[in-house]
């Protein structure tokens, strides 16, 4: 592994000198094991702690597949997908892998009594498989989590259709939190190159997901002028989607939970943001029963921060503690769009006052190849920037996790995988000085 980090850190490696590397027989993964799924039986989630189920293991470089690529990690993320995965809920992601190893003899490879998670990754291309002609050893990328089959029309549309439709690093093994990691070449984009390995590798998931979710004509199709609810607005996704109205001429109304919060959401230029902590809204009286005044305070206090008018779009991902809310609050007319149930996926909400004011809930997840692409691109552009906090190191992964699973962080946390040091990999210093204060805004908060 040292040799391939040496051939990656010299300015004079070639291509043809990547490709010539041998590969390791193993490599060092962030795992969960698959005996150890019951291990947080009868634990309440919040309780159920990733530093007990995450594992930095040495295991087999995987064989490389027509389509495939193989990818030495230079810096990876974490998202809440890995958090589910490390607390076994709400499924043991090991179904997933199970399922498609059912798929063909060459999925069987994921399906292993270990999984190797992470779904996003900055890094430089170390083989290719059979049939890849766009992608060559040497090449610095980023990869999308976007894993399908398209051997069914269904999908051919819409990438995200496709029935074997498949989270990288989630529903598949060989994941981005490890030093190699195995993606389907169609994964692979350019990594924008005014960005270290670690700041790279933080947009991608989350990003994307934003992207289709309130952009794409797929997800809620935002305008200009538009007033955009977004839940979380200094998280993961939220981070993103504010970026995505403040550049797209809409409104954001940033809902956070700490002064801290607060004052990111206004450094990116945002105005309008609730401290919905500090204002105390309590939209369930008890585990069952939901206050309707509650959902009017919080319509309230939306009108005097937007001169009166109602929500367009909610960005919305809570789930079921904030959901009956939103569809209140929404305009006639208007849309929810939700691409997750963070605090409960059984969600309750009034529904005279969706059909009445004809509204939409639309369910979005990820985004398709074109869509994760465009999102990129807007990176490598320097519109929209990483919203990278604090970086860890592959060993304290496990951390890193716990943080994200008790909102601990701010925006996205990076791993340094193969990395020894933050801020290498910056190719375009010109670029970056000019978006430097942006790409540093969420840093060390
Ligand atoms: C990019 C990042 C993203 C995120 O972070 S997202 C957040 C993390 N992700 C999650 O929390 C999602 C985790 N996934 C799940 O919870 C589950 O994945 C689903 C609930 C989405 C699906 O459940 P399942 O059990 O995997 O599949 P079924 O579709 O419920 O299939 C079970 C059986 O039900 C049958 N079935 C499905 N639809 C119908 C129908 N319309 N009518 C009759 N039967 C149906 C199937 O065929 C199958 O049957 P048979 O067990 O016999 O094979
Ligand atoms: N379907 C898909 O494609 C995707 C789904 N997801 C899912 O979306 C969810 C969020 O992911 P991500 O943004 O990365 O996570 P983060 O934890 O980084 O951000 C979520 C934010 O939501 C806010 N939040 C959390 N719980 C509540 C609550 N009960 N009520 C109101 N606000 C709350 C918090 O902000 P604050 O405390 O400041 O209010 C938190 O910072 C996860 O469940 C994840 O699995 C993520 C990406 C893709």
């Amino acid at each position: 592994m040292k040799d391939i980090l040496d051939a990656i850190q010299s300015p004079d490696s070639t291509p043809a000198d990547i490709a010539a590397l041998p590969l390791p027989e193993s490599y060092r993964a962030i795992t969960v094991h698959k005996d150890e799924t019951e291990m947080f039986a009868g634990l309440e989630t919040r309780d159920k702690d990733p530093r007990k189920s995450i594992h930095l293991d040495d295991v087999p470089v995987p064989e490389l597949g027509p389509g495939e690529a193989l990818v030495a990690v230079m810096a990876s993320s974490v998202n809440y997908n890995s958090v589910w995965t490390s607390i076994f809920e709400p499924l043991s992601t090991f179904g997933f892998l199970e399922r498609y190893g059912r798929v063909s003899d060459l999925a069987k490879r994921h399906d292993l009594p270990y999984h190797v998670i992470g779904s996003d990754l900055a890094g430089v291309v170390l083989r290719t498989g059979p049939g890849v002609n766009a992608w060559q050893a040497g090449d610095e990328v980023v990869a999308h989590c976007l894993s399908v089959e398209l051997e069914s029309s269904d999908g051919h549309n819409d990438t995200m259709l496709d029935p074997e439709q498949r989270i990288w690093g989630f529903e598949t093994n060989f994941g981005g939190l490890a030093e190699i990691a195995l993606v389907k070449s169609n994964q692979l984009m350019p990594k924008p190159d005014h960005l270290s390995w670690e700041e790279a590798a933080a947009p991608g998931l989350v990003n994307s997901t934003a992207y289709r979710q309130l952009v794409s004509r797929n997800g809620a199709g935002m305008k200009q002028g538009d007033n955009v609810l977004i839940w979380g607005a200094s998280g993961g996704l939220g981070s993103y989607a504010t970026q995505f109205a403040l550049a797209g001429g809409a409104n954001p109304i940033c809902v956070v939970s700490s002064p801290q919060k607060a004052e990111i959401c206004r450094a990116m230029g945002a105005e309008a943001i609730i401290d919905r902590n500090a204002e105390g809204y309590r939209f369930w009286k008890d585990e069952n029963t939901q206050d309707p005044k509650e959902w009017k305070r919080f319509g309230k206090r939306i009108r005097e921060l937007t001169g009166g008018e109602d929500i367009d779009i909610v960005f919305e991902h809570p789930g079921r503690e904030t959901f009956g809310a939103s569809v209140f609050v929404t305009r006639k007319g208007g849309t929810i769009t939700t691409c997750a149930s963070t605090s409960g996926y059984m969600h309750e909400y009034d529904n005279r006052y969706l059909w009445m004011s004809l509204k939409r809930i639309i369910g979005s997840h990820f985004a398709n190849y074109r869509e994760a692409w465009e999102a990129n691109r807007l990176i490598a552009k320097g519109r929209i920037h990483p919203t990278l906090s604090k970086v860890y190191s592959l060993e304290d992964t496990g951390q890193a996790a716990y943080d994200v699973h008790r909102n601990l962080h701010q925006g996205k946390v990076g791993v340094l995988c193969l990395a020894p040091e933050e801020g290498l990999g910056v190719r375009d210093r010109e670029k970056r000085a000019q978006h430097l204060d942006a790409i540093n805004r969420f840093r060390n908060i």
